[in-house]
């Protein structure tokens, strides 16, 4: 089976159909399954056009991230992969369903979703946030009791995710970092196939964002075969396991594939629209404005 690198503008091309020796790097040969895809999707509000026609495929067990300037339109395929939104033409499948033809509460219940944004408005310990995620509520539902096994799973991703020490803590009282965390314990305490992650590390400070990084990269051992989908503006902002990466401008692909041929500077700098020097050690990556010599 071919895999999938877009580069440029276009739609996604087979393996075999973009590589050209000396331009186009090695493909690795892919066997997972699809776990989520994207045919021609656009989306438009109004008169305005948000999506101008995205192709994209994710596989089973690979880390993608999602990265390009403000109001690219990252948000709106995280929608789209959330089975929150659909798209105005085009088709997506997450998790083998198509939206439109699935019961979305069901495919919703697949899918650990953490957004920085969570809408929780009572005053919970990071315990029972956690628990939510297995009920899929906001709220812990009313005449519902954990069971010991809801007990002890939402007490093994407290400790797993480093707040064994603030299990009973509010959320209210919460550090960013600790609610980003919890929100990461919430989200796989849904046992889910697919994890997407908005702008996880915004608001936090250097060790905050640091840690929070490493418990992502810990997934990758904890939960091998989970396949996750991370959106940032910031290539400091990408765990080292991210495997694959799509760069988005205007609406439109500027280039997806594996991370190494995605995020060079080149193809950021023409995300971004401005010269950018990309730089990567021990799998993290850095990204900077390239100064103009001569300058006074
Ligand atoms: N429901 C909507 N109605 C009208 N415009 C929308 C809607 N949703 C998104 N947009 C617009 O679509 C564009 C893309 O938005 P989106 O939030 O997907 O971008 P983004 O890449 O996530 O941006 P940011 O990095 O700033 O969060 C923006 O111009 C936004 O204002």
């Amino acid at each position: 089976m071919a895999t999938t690198v877009t580069r440029g503008l276009g739609r996604q091309q087979s393996a075999e159909a973009c590589v050209t020796p000396g331009i186009w790097p090695k493909l690795s040969a892919v066997s997972q399954e699809p776990v989520l895809e994207l045919e021609a999707v656009t989306f438009r509000r109004g008169d305005q056009q948000i999506l101008r026609g995205i192709d994209l495929t994710v596989r089973s067990g690979e880390h993608w991230a999602l990265l390009g300037p403000n109001g690219a339109g990252k948000s709106t395929v995280l929608g789209f992969l959330g089975a929150e939104t659909f798209p105005s033409s085009g088709v997506v499948r997450v998790l083998g369903e198509q939206l439109g033809r699935v019961e979305l509460a069901a495919l919703r219940r697949r899918i650990g979703h953490v957004n920085p944004r969570h809408r929780l408005r009572s005053a919970l310990t990071v315990r029972d946030v956690v628990i939510t995620g297995i009920t899929g509520t906001i709220e812990l539902p009313m005449r519902w009791e954990p069971s010991r096994a809801d007990l002890k799973r939402a007490g093994d991703l407290v400790e797993l995710l480093g707040l064994g020490h603030r299990a009973e803590h509010l959320w209210p009282t919460l550090s960013q970092g600790e609610r980003g965390r919890t929100l990461i314990a919430r989200a796989l305490a849904g046992d889910p196939e697919l994890l997407l992650l908005d702008e996880p590390s915004t608001g936090l400070d250097l060790a905050a964002r640091e840690q929070l990084l490493d418990t992502v990269d810990l997934l990758d051992q904890t939960h091998p075969g989970l396949t996750s989908v991370l959106v940032t503006h910031h290539l400091e902002e990408l765990p080292t396991t991210t495997t694959h990466a799509a760069l988005l401008r205007d609406g439109r692909l500027v280039a997806a594939g594996p991370v190494g041929e995605v995020l060079t500077g080149e193809l950021v700098s023409a995300a971004f629209s401005h010269p950018i020097a990309v730089g990567r050690e021990d799998g993290r990556w850095t990204a900077r404005a390239v100064r103009r010599t001569g300058r006074p």
